[in-house]
C-alpha cells in the first residue's frame, strides 16, 4: 500500500490515485509576496471542547487524536469558510531530520513538522460524506519549528509509546487543541486537497503564518513510531510529508497585510 518510501512514495501515488495530478492538489509552496491580502476574510473562530477528545491512534501514516464529532462542541467558523465545520481529528507530519518535515513550505522554507487540525462541513451528514465534496473540509495547518521544548505537546508524546504500531490506539481525553496554536491566528488560505491518498480535492486550507516551537528531542519521539502492524516487518515512521504540488493558477489569499 501507499507510503513515503522510495517504492510506494508520493511520486508513485498517481498510479492508484490519478487525482494526484489534479488541479487543486496539496500541499503547496506559499510565497508571501504573491499572496493577496483579502480584507473580506473574517477572523478565524475556533471553539474546542476538551471533553470531545476520544483517543489517540497510529494509522500507519501518522498518529492522530480523534474527537467526538456528533455535536457542534468543537468547531471552526469564520476565516474563509461559511457555515460550521466540526473538528474530527488532528495529526502531524514530520521528516527524517529537523531540516524538513512540513508539507506546506513558505518561499521554499521547510519547517521541521506541520500540525493539521481536520474539520468537516456540517452541511453534510458526516465526515465520510464531506471528505468527497469540494467544500467538505477545512484543515488548519500549523508549522512547528525547532526551539524550546513545548510543554503542551508532552502529554501527546508520552502517549506515543502506547501506539507504537499501525492500528494501535489508546484512550486519550480532555485535550484542548487550542493550547497547540500560536499567539496569532493570521493565516494564508487556498483551495486544495487531502495531502495523502485518497487525495480528494475537498479541503479549504487555512495555514497559520506563526509557527509554534518544539525541541529536537521532542520531535524525535515522532520518529519512534512504526508504520507496520504487529507481525509485519518492522518499519520506522521516519518521514511522512508530501512535497509541494503545482499551484495550477490558484490564488493564495492572506488574512493579514
Ligand atoms: N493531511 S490532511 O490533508 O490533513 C488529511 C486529512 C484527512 C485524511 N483522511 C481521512 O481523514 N480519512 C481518509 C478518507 C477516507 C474516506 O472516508 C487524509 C489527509
Ligand atoms: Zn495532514
Amino acid at each position: 500500500c501507499w507510503g513515503y518510501g522510495p517504492k510506494h512514495g508520493p511520486a508513485e501515488w498517481h498510479r492508484e490515485f490519478p487525482i494526484a495530478n489534479g488541479n487543486r492538489q496539496s500541499p503547496i509552496d506559499i510565497v508571501p509576496s504573491q499572496a493577496h491580502h483579502d480584507p473580506a476574510l473574517k477572523p478565524l473562530s475556533l471553539q474546542y471542547d476538551p471533553k470531545t477528545t476520544i483517543d489517540i491512534l497510529n494509522n500507519g501514516h501518522s498518529f492522530q487524536v480523534d474527537f467526538a464529532d456528533g455535536t457542534d462542541s468543537s468547531t471552526l467558523k469564520g476565516g474563509p469558510v461559511s457555515g460550521t465545520y466540526r473538528l474530527r481529528q488532528f495529526h502531524f507530519h514530520w521528516g527524517a531530520n529537523d531540516h524538513k518535515g512540513s508539507e506546506h513550505t513558505v518561499a521554499g522554507k521547510k519547517y521541521a513538522s506541520e500540525l493539521h487540525l481536520v474539520h468537516w462541513n456540517t452541511k453534510y451528514p458526516s465526515f465520510a460524506e464531506a471528505v468527497t465534496k469540494p467544500d467538505g473540509l477545512a484543515v488548519v495547518g500549523v508549522f512547528l519549528k525547532i526551539g524550546a521544548p513545548n510543554n503542551h505537546l508532552q502529554r501527546i508524546l508520552d502517549a506515543l509509546s502506547a501506539i507504537k504500531l499501525k492500528n494501535n490506539q489508546t484512550a486519550f481525553s480532555n485535550f484542548d487543541p487550542k493550547i497547540l496554536l500560536p499567539g496569532s491566528l493570521d493565516f494564508w488560505t487556498y483551495d486544495g486537497s487531502l495531502t495523502t491518498p485518497p487525495l480528494y480535492e475537498s479541503v479549504t486550507w487555512i495555514v497559520l503564518k506563526e509557527p509554534i516551537t518544539v525541541s529536537s528531542s521532542q520531535i524525535a519521539h515522532f520518529r519512534s513510531l512504526h508504520s507496520n502492524a504487529e507481525g509485519e516487518p518492522s518499519c520506522c515512521m521516519v518521514e511522512n510529508f508530501r512535497p509541494p504540488q503545482p499551484l495550477k493558477g490558484r490564488v493564495v489569499r492572506a488574512s493579514f497585510k
